[in-house]
């Protein structure tokens, strides 16, 4: 089937032994996990199959009768300059090889190289062949600003510029084996961006879940991997682990952040090799999932301070998004908030109530440090309550307790900063500036504006008849 097919695009075998075709076939396949792979006997048809197949990646053998390796490396490098040649001779001579470099060769192995080393290199050059097309394709989908499947995106309600980017990116990356990090605060949606991966790949199996958040080492190897009957105590059944279940599909490992030293070491070898042991079991399985992993800590920092593993950083992050807060695309809130009344209203079977006019000028000042997922529960939790005709604001008035902690402060970056060479302004100068700031933004609101600087209304006109010098100070 197209889409079980790895690399996305073919790789091309070019060598006059038969034999030889066919051990490297068997060893791109099963030690590689190729299964994308065209060959060519006669090199006087090489192009033409070029000409006709998808072609990424050429393994030429430099000593054949009619064309030479030589000649078909020049006439690839000419026409078809987005594919990469790797010559596999029978010759160890560095001159030969230098020779192919300069030709337009990514890269020269002696045919007796340690099958190991071969399969990484071709691992290499496949990656790189993949990235290439990743690049040209984001490329093409920013300046033409398209989207090409628009409909996997429908649920996930937004008009920000940096969603939109999220996804076209991933759209340009869908086809790829390599493994996805989705990063971003909890609640911002990235359990969704995962369904949307997994949509868009059109793998043939299912999207299989897992919160590996406190999962012990033995519970994680267990939980991925599976066993064998009588692995361990208790173990009187052989249960499949999710890579299994998850088989031409795709795994989401949750929370990743969390995962024990232990398991992560189980994880990047996982990754490396494409292959894991069932407990019990001494015979390895290929992996035959995509996996894609969430967190909503910082894993750079992470890695940086030693809690997570960079080795496996750098393999997870080969593709990596990052989803927004919901502080940072305000733009969202009305849309959202539309949304989910909608939503509610449907579930409780009750008509949709007219918002507020100061409800979204109230959303606007709050920083939803539980994102989308905290927007969400207020919506519901206003439509349970809610009777009349007009939305009540009761579910939301605990957005305004508004808590001025110095230590809530620090943590919004309020920190003011005087000019040391400076005279201090007056307390009158900074209570001016923090009225007109909070009248701002409630967008002229004074009922609103009061709260958010936690003042009556009252007090908030009077300052405000002051300030336009309607009263002596
Ligand atoms: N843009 C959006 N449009 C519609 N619903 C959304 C959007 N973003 C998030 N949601 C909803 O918000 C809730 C939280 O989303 P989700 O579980 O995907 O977040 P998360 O980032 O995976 O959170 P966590 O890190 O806690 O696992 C879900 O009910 C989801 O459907």
């Amino acid at each position: 089937m197209r889409n079980n097919l790895y690399p996305q695009f073919g790789i091309l075998l070019i060598d006059d032994e038969e034999s030889f075709l066919r051990s490297m076939s068997i060893a791109l396949e099963r030690r590689g996990g190729f299964n994308h792979i065209y060959r060519c006997q006669d090199s006087r048809k090489a192009m033409q199959v070029i000409a006709d197949e998808p072609i990424g990646l050429v393994l030429l053998d430099l000593t054949m009768p009619h064309v030479s390796g030589e000649e078909l490396l020049q006439a690839i490098a000419s026409d078809y300059p987005d594919i990469s040649v790797i010559i596999l001779s029978g010759l160890n001579q560095l001159e030969v090889a230098l020779n192919c470099i300069r030709l337009g060769a990514y890269d020269y192995f002696v045919k007796t190289t340690e099958e190991d080393r071969l399969i990484e290199g071709i691992r290499r050059a496949v990656r790189l062949q993949e990235m290439s097309f990743e690049n040209r394709e984001l490329r093409r989908r920013f300046l033409s600003d398209t989207l090409e499947q628009p409909e996997v995106f429908a649920n996930i309600i937004t008009q920000d510029k940096a969603m939109r980017s999220v996804f076209q990116y991933l759209e340009s990356i869908a086809p790829s084996q390599q493994p996805v990090l989705i990063m971003g605060e909890s609640g911002v949606g990235k359990e969704q961006i995962a369904h949307a991966i997994h949509t868009l790949s059109a793998r043939s199996g299912p999207l299989v879940s897992v919160n590996v958040a406190g999962l012990d080492d033995n519970v994680f190897a267990d939980t991925l991997f599976g066993h064998h009957r009588g692995a361990f105590t208790g173990a009187d059944k052989a249960r499949a682990g999710m890579i299994e279940q998850a088989a031409e599909g795709t795994l989401f490992l949750d929370e990743i952040g969390d995962l024990s030293q232990a398991s992560q070491v189980k994880l990047l070898r996982l990754l490396q090799e494409g292959e894991y042991y069932p407990l019990g079991s001494d015979r390895p399985k290929r992996i035959r999932a995509r996996i894609v992993v969430a967190t909503h800590q910082n894993l750079e920092e992470k890695q940086l301070q030693g809690e997570f593993r960079k080795d496996l950083y750098y393999r997870l992050r080969i593709h990596q998004v990052e989803i927004p807060p919901l502080r940072k695309r305000k733009k969202d809130l009305g849309l959202l908030l539309d949304y989910f009344l909608s939503e509610a209203a449907d579930e409780l079977g009750k008509a949709k109530p007219t918002i507020p006019k100061e409800l979204p000028v109230l959303l606007e000042n709050y920083d939803f440090p539980g994102n989308v997922r905290e927007l969400r529960a207020m919506a519901f939790d206003a439509m349970s309550q809610h009777r009349a005709r007009i939305l009540s604001m009761e579910a939301f008035r605990r957005v305004l307790t508004a808590d001025h902690s110095p230590e809530l402060l620090a943590e919004k970056g309020v920190a003011v900063r005087f000019n040391e060479e400076q005279p201090l302004p007056s307390l009158q100068e900074i209570s001016d500036l923090l009225v007109e700031e909070a009248m701002r933004r409630a967008q002229g609101n004074q009922s609103l504006a009061s709260r958010l600087i936690g003042i009556s209304q009252p007090a908030l006109s009077k300052r405000l008849k002051k300030l336009q010098g309607d009263e002596p100070l």
